[in-house]
């Protein structure tokens, strides 16, 4: 059976972000990205610096790790990355957590289509704005949601940072317009361990975020988020 590249489990802690914020739940983050955005929290699975810490497991073996942390305490595994759907062997992992009656969570971009995607739960499609200096392939986004429409699993998450990243999230919500679509505060500083004032400096974002949102007709339908666990933890990685 083929291994999955993995670079973190942990757990039980809860979703921070998205159409799930607040369900309990484990991670497995998987290593490699096909993008580079500017502002990535999670870097170290693309940039090299995490390469140590790369494992190539099996879907048995990722299983024993989730129950060994987890035990009994856990019925949802988050999939990310890194882009997990750059893994076609995924959904060896993916059929086993089935099997064991786990609902599953993915977390991914929307650059690449897998067929496991059907099988996911909760799957988070989080095109990225001009902030990240990644460019949106529209008909491959076009294939990958008209795919899911109407299963009642699929989001849209976009981040925003910006004016331009704002125009671009009402463009993508726009274009799906019946797409459950949230809007996620963007973390500026993700290497400060100064976690007050990080916090202070969401919370301001979120706020400023909000008003934009309540005043715009464009954006009736939307939830505005923050990252959760961003502002439970700071940046600490593993939670
Ligand atoms: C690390 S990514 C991994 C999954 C996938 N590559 C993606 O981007 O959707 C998980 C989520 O974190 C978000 N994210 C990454 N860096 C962020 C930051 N600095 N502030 C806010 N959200 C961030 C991404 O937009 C994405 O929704
Ligand atoms: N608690 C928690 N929630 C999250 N939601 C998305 C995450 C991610 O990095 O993909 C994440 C994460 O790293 N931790
Ligand atoms: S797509 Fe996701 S993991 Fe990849 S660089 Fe962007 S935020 Fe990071
Ligand atoms: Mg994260």
């Amino acid at each position: 059976m083929s291994k999955i590249p993995v670079i973190e489990i942990f757990g039980p802690t809860i979703q921070g972000e998205g159409m799930v914020i607040g369900q309990k739940t484990m991670f497995v983050r998987t290593a490699g990205c096909d993008y580079s955005c500017s502002w990535c929290d999670s870097s170290f699975t693309w940039d090299g610096s995490g390469n140590h810490l790369v494992r190539q497991m099996g879907a048995e073996e990722i299983w024993n790790e989730l129950e060994g942390y987890g035990g009994d305490c856990f019925s949802f595994v988050t999939i990310s990355g890194g882009n997990p759907a750059l893994l076609k062997n995924l959904g060896s992992l993916i059929a086993l957590l089935k099997q064991k009656g786990i609902k599953i969570g993915l977390e991914t971009q929307g650059s690449k289509w897998q067929d496991w995607f059907y099988d996911i739960d909760e799957l988070t499609i989080s095109p990225k704005p001009p902030s990240s200096k990644m460019e949106t392939d529209f008909e491959k986004l076009d294939t990958i949601v008209s795919r899911l429409d109407g299963s009642g699993r699929i989001s849209l998450k976009v981040v925003v940072f910006d004016e331009q990243d704002y125009s671009y999230a009402k463009k993508v919500h726009q274009r799906y317009h019946h797409v459950p679509f949230f809007l996620q505060v963007g973390n500026a500083d993700i290497t400060t361990e100064d976690r007050s004032s990080l916090v202070k400096e969401l919370l301001l974002q979120y706020e400023q975020l909000i008003n934009n949102v309540v005043k715009d007709p464009g954006l009736n339908e939307v939830k505005v988020l923050p990252q959760l666990h961003t502002l439970l933890w700071g940046n600490k990685r593993g939670v």
